[in-house]
C-alpha cells in the first residue's frame, strides 16, 4: 500500500489549547477518505498541516514522502479547497478560470470550462454573485483542474441544500473516476451518510485524537452491538474493546470491536451501520477500554 499522506505523532498546539494530538495514521493511494468529527474536533487542523499551511509543534507529516508544500512541484500534486470554498468576490467565473491556467502548470482548461457549463455558471458572473453552492462548486472546479494527486477537501458541502450536496458529490466522483492515475481524495464532514456513498476510508476525530482510523468495509466488519442482561463491561471476553456501553436497569448494549461475531447463548452480537459505528466513537462512555487509542 503506497501512502499518499503519513503522519507520525503529529500535534498541533495554539498557546495552550491543543488542537491535534499524537496523530498517527495513513491515507492510502487512490482511495476517497472521510474525515468525520464533532466541531473543533481537529478536522480543518489536521487538513491545513497536511497542505503545509500550518506547521506541526511536534511529530511529523509526509505528503508524497516528503514535508508538505516542500516546492512548487510538490504543491502543484495537491490540491485544497478551505472551509469557506475561498474565491476572489469581486473577480468573476471566468477570470477565476485565467488565474487557474496562470498559476498551475498542469491546469486542464477543458476540463474546467466543460464544468463550469454544465453547472450553468454564468462566466461573466462575479463570484461574489454566486449563491454559496455554486461558489463551494467554482472552488471544486479550480481544484479539480490542477489536475491534482491529491484532493484536499475541508466539509465542501456544509453549505449546500441535499440536491446541490449531491451534485457536489457527484462530481468529486466523477474527478475521482476521470482522474489518470487514480487521484486520493480526503474529504471533511459531519454527514456520515454522504461519507459513506462516497467514500472507501473512514478516520474519526474527536477531542483532538484519532479514535479509529481504517477501510469503511472493515471497520463495519470488526464493529458490533452486543446486547444482554446487565453486566460490566470487563466481563465481556479479552479480544473484545468496548467502545461505547449503555446500561438500564436489566440490559447492558455495548458497541464492541472484534475480529468476528462471537457467539454466545448470553448474548446478542449484531453488526452495526456506520453512522452508530461513527456516534459510538464520538460518544465513550465510563466503561469504554482500554482508553481509546488509534485504532489501526
Ligand atoms: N488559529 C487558532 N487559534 C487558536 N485555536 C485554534 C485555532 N484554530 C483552531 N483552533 C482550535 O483548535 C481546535 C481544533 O480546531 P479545528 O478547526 O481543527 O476543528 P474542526 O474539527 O475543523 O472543527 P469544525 O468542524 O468546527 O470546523 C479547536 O478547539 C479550535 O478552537
Amino acid at each position: 500500500m503506497t501512502a499518499i499522506v503519513e503522519t507520525r505523532a503529529l500535534t498541533k498546539r495554539y498557546g495552550r489549547r491543543t488542537a491535534l494530538a499524537d496523530c498517527t495514521l495513513t491515507v492510502p493511494a487512490g482511495r476517497v477518505v472521510g474525515l468525520v468529527g464533532p466541531n473543533g474536533a481537529g478536522k480543518s487542523t489536521l487538513l491545513q498541516l497536511a497542505c503545509g499551511l500550518l506547521t506541526p509543534t511536534s511529530g511529523a507529516v509526509e505528503v508524497f514522502g516528503r514535508p508538505p508544500a516542500a516546492d512548487s512541484a510538490q504543491l502543484a500534486r495537491v490540491g485544497f479547497v478551505a472551509q469557506d470554498t475561498p474565491t476572489y468576490a469581486t473577480l468573476t467565473v471566468t477570470d477565476h478560470l485565467r488565474l487557474g491556467a496562470r498559476l498551475n502548470p498542469h491546469w486542464d482548461a477543458a476540463l474546467a470550462d466543460r464544468r463550469i457549463r454544465q453547472l450553468g455558471l454564468d462566466p461573466a458572473q462575479r463570484a461574489g454573485r454566486l449563491s454559496g453552492g455554486q461558489r463551494a462548486q467554482l472552488a471544486l472546479t479550480l481544484a479539480v483542474a490542477k489536475r491534482p494527486e491529491l484532493l484536499l477537501l475541508d466539509e465542501p458541502v456544509a453549505a449546500l441544500d441535499p440536491l446541490a450536496r449531491r451534485a457536489f458529490l457527484q462530481s468529486l466522483m466523477e474527478f475521482v473516476a476521470e482522474s489518470e492515475s487514480q487521484a486520493t481524495v480526503v474529504l471533511s464532514s459531519h454527514l456520515v451518510s454522504d461519507l459513506e456513498r462516497v467514500c472507501d476510508h473512514l478516520i474519526v476525530l474527536a477531542d483532538s485524537r484519532v479514535r479509529a482510523d481504517g477501510e469503511i468495509d472493515d471497520l463495519l466488519a470488526t464493529h458490533f452491538r452486543l446486547t444482554t442482561a446487565r453486566r460490566d463491561a470487563d466481563t465481556l471476553p479479552a479480544g473484545m474493546r468496548v467502545v461505547h456501553a449503555e446500561h438500564t436497569e436489566r440490559q447492558s448494549t455495548f458497541v464492541v470491536r472484534a475480529d468476528a461475531a462471537v457467539d454466545d447463548p448470553s448474548w446478542v452480537m449484531d453488526p452495526i451501520g456506520l453512522e452508530d459505528l461513527v456516534l459510538a466513537h464520538l460518544e465513550p462512555s465510563a466503561d469504554s477500554r482500554p482508553a481509546l487509542e488509534p485504532q489501526r
